[in-house]
């Protein structure tokens, strides 16, 4: 009888999923050990979306910050499926795909994110722009090069959520536009950037104020149309004109994820125990924004990439683990900071003791950007273009 190979299949290619993936390829799995890695994303590109802001200012190309899987996972062993996850079986240990095809698996790794819910006013879902993902820059910027193009004096912008995407979106729109641009920002609470240290916060307000962006504060989105939107503020309903409105509010986990049979808490975001496994099931692991993870320290983790960054050295350390009969390690989340884009050639960064602002920042954010990237080749690849391009650019 042949012995079957071990498959650990890990499903989404994000922050969680594809550092997942490319660190069980370097753990040192013995002869005969090393078990087939299989990861399936419905793109073709893993997207680092802390530099999706770039892509609609021309600072960065799609390559640079979308790079296919192809790609990045070319002399690793993992092998990639482009494929739609339509279900689990959790019982027979089967992932279903859209096309029909099945894959079973040995250990399982959920890491699907999530997506931007449109519906939570009327008319979001027909008239506003989400921004998560690479189709949804470029539909966004198709709509700005149209708006662009066309003879109106003033291009008239709202930005719904003042939140991180929305104040780091705000400024490098306002760059964009230059003078035509009319953006304003629309925030529920009495403050942007709530959960941020004070220092980021003030230096965002400050961009925010040079770059002539209006703050709609304590101000909810009573419902979108076309060309308007209908803004609500200490219940005064106004009705306002606009060209485009963007939405950044909220995450809301996968409806795939929803269907399956794994205790979930009230977001629909699976519980998983702080060794990354899911309650019940200690072959299946999940992590990053589906996951509601409470640490070594019992404190509950963001949604960001940084947490799934960090899970995922954990996730592939417990699989290897749980596969060589070693111990597993709960998850230690270690805060490191943040830093925001504030326009073209500025950003703020609060992290490891160090507050920077101004260019410095954006230098400083870009090399730490960059450092993050998957792959060493990728980062050489970027990294050259980084240091060649301005030379190329100054010279032509
Ligand atoms: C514009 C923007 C900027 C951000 N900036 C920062 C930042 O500066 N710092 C920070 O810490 N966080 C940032 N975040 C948050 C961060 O991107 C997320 O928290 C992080 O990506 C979550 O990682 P993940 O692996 O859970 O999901 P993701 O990285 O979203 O990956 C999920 C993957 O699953 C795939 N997928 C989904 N459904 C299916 C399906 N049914 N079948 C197959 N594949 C599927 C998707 O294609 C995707 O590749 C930002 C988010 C946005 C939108
Ligand atoms: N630079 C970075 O580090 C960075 C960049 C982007 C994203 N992220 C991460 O990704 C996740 C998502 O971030 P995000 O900025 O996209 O979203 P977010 O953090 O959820 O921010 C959304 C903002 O919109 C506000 N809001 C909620 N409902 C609203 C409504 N109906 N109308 C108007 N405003 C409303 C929220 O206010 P309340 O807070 O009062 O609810 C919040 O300020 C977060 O975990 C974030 O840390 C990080
Ligand atoms: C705040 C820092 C890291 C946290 C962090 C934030 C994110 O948004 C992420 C997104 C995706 C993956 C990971 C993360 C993440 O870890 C970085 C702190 C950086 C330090 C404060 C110092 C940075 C030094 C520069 C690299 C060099 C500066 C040179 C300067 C221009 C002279």
């Amino acid at each position: 009888m042949t012995e079957q190979t071990t498959r650990i299949c890990i499903l989404g290619g994000g922050f969680g999923g594809l550092y997942t993936a490319l660190r069980l390829s370097q753990l040192p799995w013995e002869n005969g050990e090393k078990p087939e890695i299989v990861l399936v994303d419905q793109s073709d590109r893993f997207i680092f979306a802390p530099l999706l802001y770039e892509l609609l200012t021309g600072e960065l190309q799609t390559w640079e910050i979308a790079p296919t899987f192809t790609e990045l996972l070319q002399s690793t062993g993992v092998r990639f499926c482009q494929a739609v996850v339509s279900g689990i079986n959790t019982e027979q240990q089967r992932v279903q795909l859209q096309d029909g095809l099945e894959i079973s698996y040995h250990r399982l790794v959920l890491a699907l994110g999530g997506e931007t819910p449109l519906d939570m006013v009327p008319g979001a879902t027909s008239y506003a722009y989400p921004f998560r993902n690479i189709s949804d820059a470029y539909r966004l910027e198709e709509r700005l090069r149209v708006l662009e193009e066309s003879d109106a004096e003033k291009i008239r912008v709202a930005i719904v959520g003042g939140g991180y995407s929305g104040v780091e979106l705000a400024c490098k729109l306002a760059d964009r536009l230059g003078e035509r641009g009319r953006l304003r920002l629309i925030e529920i609470g009495d403050e942007i950037l709530r959960t941020s240290p004070e220092f980021n916060r003030a230096a965002a307000k400050k961009a925010l104020e040079a770059k002539g962006v209006f703050l709609d504060l304590e101000t909810k989105v009573e419902s979108i149309r076309q060309d308007t939107i209908s803004l609500q503020y200490k219940s005064q309903v106004d009705t306002i004109p606009v060209d485009l409105v963007i939405w950044t509010v909220g995450t809301r986990v996968a409806p795939v994820v929803k269907t399956l049979p794994l205790k979930q808490n009230h977001r629909g975001q699976i519980t998983t125990t702080p060794t990354l496994q899911v309650l019940d099931h200690s072959e299946i692991f999940a992590l990053g924004d589906l996951a509601d993870c409470h640490d070594a320290e019992g404190q509950q983790v963001p949604a960001t990439a940084q947490v799934a960054f960090q899970q995922a050295d954990y996730t592939a350390w417990n699989i290897w683990a749980s596969l060589t009969n070693r111990p597993l390690l709960p998850f230690r989340y270690q805060q490191l900071g943040e830093m925001m884009a504030l326009g073209k050639d500025n950003a703020t960064l609060t992290g490891l003791g160090v507050k920077l602002d101004g260019s410095l920042a954006y230098v400083a954010r870009r090399l730490a950007y960059l450092y993050r990237m998957p792959t060493f080749h990728h980062q050489l690849k970027v990294g050259f273009n980084w240091l060649v391009r301005p030379i190329i650019d100054t010279l032509s």
